[in-house]
């Protein structure tokens, strides 16, 4: 049996990824990720052209069902995450990308097509958690003209990550836009944005931003990712892959994601809660399944769920 998974060209042994913003903020937490076993590939946190240090504390909280998040994109900066994938990878890495206006995505998509990086790209359309600011990728008519100018220039490998949708008709709207353009993938869901959580003890909301709305993640919003790789896996271009991400805390969600057609599965709560091993578990918990069932390979079962 083998778990692997092809990453845009490059064979991976794992189909498993880190959710970006989980453990890939620092050069430290960007180096354990190299060094996690069955991590197939890693994503960076979403760079913005300035550094930011993001909102205030508390901005993570941990859920017996999931997690809430109002982090606010902070990250080093975008000339750091460059120059670190620039470096020699020692395991393939995707850079995301994400900007506080289009016109500043603009800017660093054209500094990216400049620079010597040639690698995969993830522009992130739909970061929750920046005071005032939409979710680009619930506006179809921008989403369309932000991808319309940066690929008027853009030719490298370049992806993006989207919110879920809760919507047949919003799926059939971002894949009729998305299909327009020479894109490698998507990577669905980010955080269900703008949930909130009670302290029944305290009578408080959990996190500071925002009045306590944050973004929702793990086991919770499972039903949600599978909807949206396989709403998304149904219409896209076979052309573009699907990433999935959302609500993995065992090898069956690996498996059911898959099913539901994803090429590579991303893991961010789980990771929270049970550290970086969780890969391995992971890895184990789906080559077992595959193994009881018969399957050699992912692609034996990759997008083969059924319906009644
Ligand atoms: O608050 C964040 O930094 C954040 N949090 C998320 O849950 N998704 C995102 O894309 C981002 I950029």
């Amino acid at each position: 049996i083998d778990l692997n998974a092809d990453l845009f060209g490059q064979i991976l042994t794992s189909p498993l990824l880190n959710a970006s913003g989980v453990h890939c903020q620092t050069k430290e937490e960007l180096n354990d990720l190299a060094h996690t076993s069955n991590l197939g590939a890693m994503v960076t946190k979403s760079a913005t052209l300035q550094a930011r240090a993001g909102n205030p504390n508390p901005r993570y909280y941990d859920l017996k069902n999931g997690s809430i998040n109002s982090m606010g994109l902070p990250n080093l900066g975008y000339d750091f995450y460059l120059d670190y994938v620039l470096q020699e990878q020692t395991k393939p890495t995707i850079l995301s990308v994400a900007a506080l206006s289009a016109a500043d995505a603009i800017t660093l998509l054209k500094d990216l097509q400049a620079s010597d990086y040639q690698g995969p790209t993830e522009l992130n359309l739909s970061c929750p958690n920046i005071v005032g600011e939409p979710q680009l990728a619930y506006d179809f008519e921008a989403t369309d003209r932000v991808l319309k100018e940066v690929f008027s220039f853009y030719t490298k490998p370049l992806g993006v990550k989207l919110p879920p949708y809760f919507d047949l008709v919003h799926f059939d709207k971002i894949a009729a836009v998305l299909n327009k353009y020479p894109l490698t993938h998507v990577n669905t869901i980010n955080s269900v944005g703008n949930g909130l959580w009670v302290d029944i003890e305290q009578e408080q909301v959990v996190t500071k931003a925002k009045g306590g709305f944050g973004g929702l993640g793990g086991t919770m919003v499972l039903p949600t990712a599978l909807a949206n790789v396989r709403a998304l896996r149904q219409r896209l271009h076979d052309s573009i892959k699907v990433l999935g991400t959302g609500g993995v805390t065992s090898g069956e969600d690996v498996f059911a994601h898959i099913l539901c057609g994803a090429d590579l599965v991303s893991v961010g709560t789980q990771v929270m809660k049970e550290g970086l091993s969780v890969y391995d578990r992971l890895a184990e918990e789906l080559q077992a399944i595959m193994a009881h069932k018969g399957y050699q390979s992912l692609a034996d079962f990759r997008g083969k769920l059924k319906e009644l």
